[in-house]
């Protein structure tokens, strides 16, 4: 029997002894927009989608959209074909002998819902792959594999879509391609994503929510702008620390190839980034990964200097790195937290402290956007 609960409840608690591994999670997630389960190899990202899909079993309870999918309490346990759910793989497993339309029309026929035809239509719209149908999935690039076989999850209308790892088997290039159109997911759809990697780049493109798993525990998890200006996250992820700033393109500069960011913290204006031109749109919403080793701090005001952004702010709280070198400050500019990664002697020469006022300054050249 399928329980109703919290009518928009989406919750995990799953525990689960291996010999050498322990899973013990309990997650209260967003109902809309990308969960993203990262950390390292080993920490249980798959064993927690697996769990949810009905594929592996831990104790504890899963509630999707008010349905109780398990409860060990009470003895529910749906199998996976009873769980309304979407599950990609690393590597898309498309029918060879069907076209694509045939591919995307197979698992929509299988679960008979009302407004099919809409949902298929919106799917082939929102991952670009029109241009695709006729094509057999041999002809099809890693990219474009991949981006049929999250059609065919969503044109099923699930209730939740579980992503595993869907960028790891294509290369850079690849993987640039495909990014867009998932980016779109999280502007476009009403179901919750869970989404497994290990990539930072796939992490601050994609992300709303982040849970940080470490060895089967949750170590951290929030929306993304908080977990990555943590500094317990920061140092655990070395150098590819860095804050995300929320803005919108403002301007481009055709002569230098630059775009102006206009960055806005809680519906406030809050400075402007200069950065390598990006080929969008005026207004379009960015987010930009500012990494901490590219953050320097200076007291006065910088003059002189070839680095092109600067923000005033005040220092909040001054936390150790992995390396006791290190420091990790983190600055809040008009409500906007950048990171920094200083040296403690650095600190202690210009006598910082929290509470103090200081300007970050940005190499825009390290700027990466969206
Ligand atoms: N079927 C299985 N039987 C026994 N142990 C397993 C099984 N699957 C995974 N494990 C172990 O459980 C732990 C968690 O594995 P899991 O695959 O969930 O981690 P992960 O975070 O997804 O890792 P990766 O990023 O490398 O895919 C690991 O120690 C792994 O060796």
């Amino acid at each position: 029997m399928i329980g109703l609960e919290d009518a928009k409840g989406f919750q995990i608690k799953l525990m689960l002894n291996r010999a050498d591994f322990a899973l013990a999670v309990d997650l209260q997630l967003p109902t809309q927009g990308v969960t993203v389960l990262f950390g390292p190899s080993g920490s249980g990202k798959t064993t927690i989608l697996r769990c949810v899909a009905g594929l592996e079993k831990a104790a504890g309870h899963i509630v999707v959209a008010g349905q109780t999918w398990q409860d060990t309490r009470t003895h529910i346990h749906l199998p996976t074909w009873q769980r309304d759910l979407g599950y990609v793989f690393q590597e898309a497993s498309l029918f060879e002998h069907l076209s694509v339309e045939k591919n995307l029309q197979f698992g929509v026929k299988r679960v008979r819902k009302p407004e099919a035809a809409r949902a298929l239509a919106q799917a082939i719209e929102l991952l670009g792959i029109e241009h695709l149908l006729k094509r057999s999935p041999a002809s099809l690039s890693g990219g474009e594999r991949q981006r049929v076989a999250i059609a065919r999850a969503l044109a099923m209308q699930p209730k939740l879509l579980l992503l595993d790892e869907p960028l790891a088997s294509l290369d850079q290039v690849r993987r640039e391609e495909i990014l867009p159109w998932l980016e779109r997911l999280h502007a476009d759809l009403k179901i919750p994503v869970l989404y497994v990697t290990h990539s930072m780049h796939e992490l601050t493109r994609l992300a709303d929510h982040v849970v940080l798993l470490n060895q089967g525990s949750v170590k951290l998890q929030g929306p993304i702008q908080s977990v990555l200006a943590d500094p317990t996250f920061a140092a655990l992820v070395g150098g590819e620390a860095g804050a995300i700033l929320q803005g919108q393109v403002a301007a481009h500069d055709e002569t230098y190839h630059l775009t102006r960011i206009d960055l806005v913290a809680n519906e406030t204006a809050a400075g402007q980034l200069w950065m390598r031109q990006q080929l969008l749109p005026l207004k379009t919403r960015v987010r930009v990964h500012v990494h901490a080793n590219d953050v320097s701090l200076s007291l006065l005001e910088p003059v002189g200097t070839s680095i092109q952004n600067r923000m005033r702010g005040v220092i909040e709280s001054i936390t150790p790195d992995m390396h006791p070198a290190n420091r990790i400050v983190t600055v809040n500019c008009d409500g906007q937290l950048v990171l920094a990664r200083v040296t403690a002697r650095a600190l202690d020469e210009l006598g910082l402290e929290a509470g103090a006022v200081v300007w970050c300054q940005i190499k825009s050249v390290a700027l990466a956007g969206r």
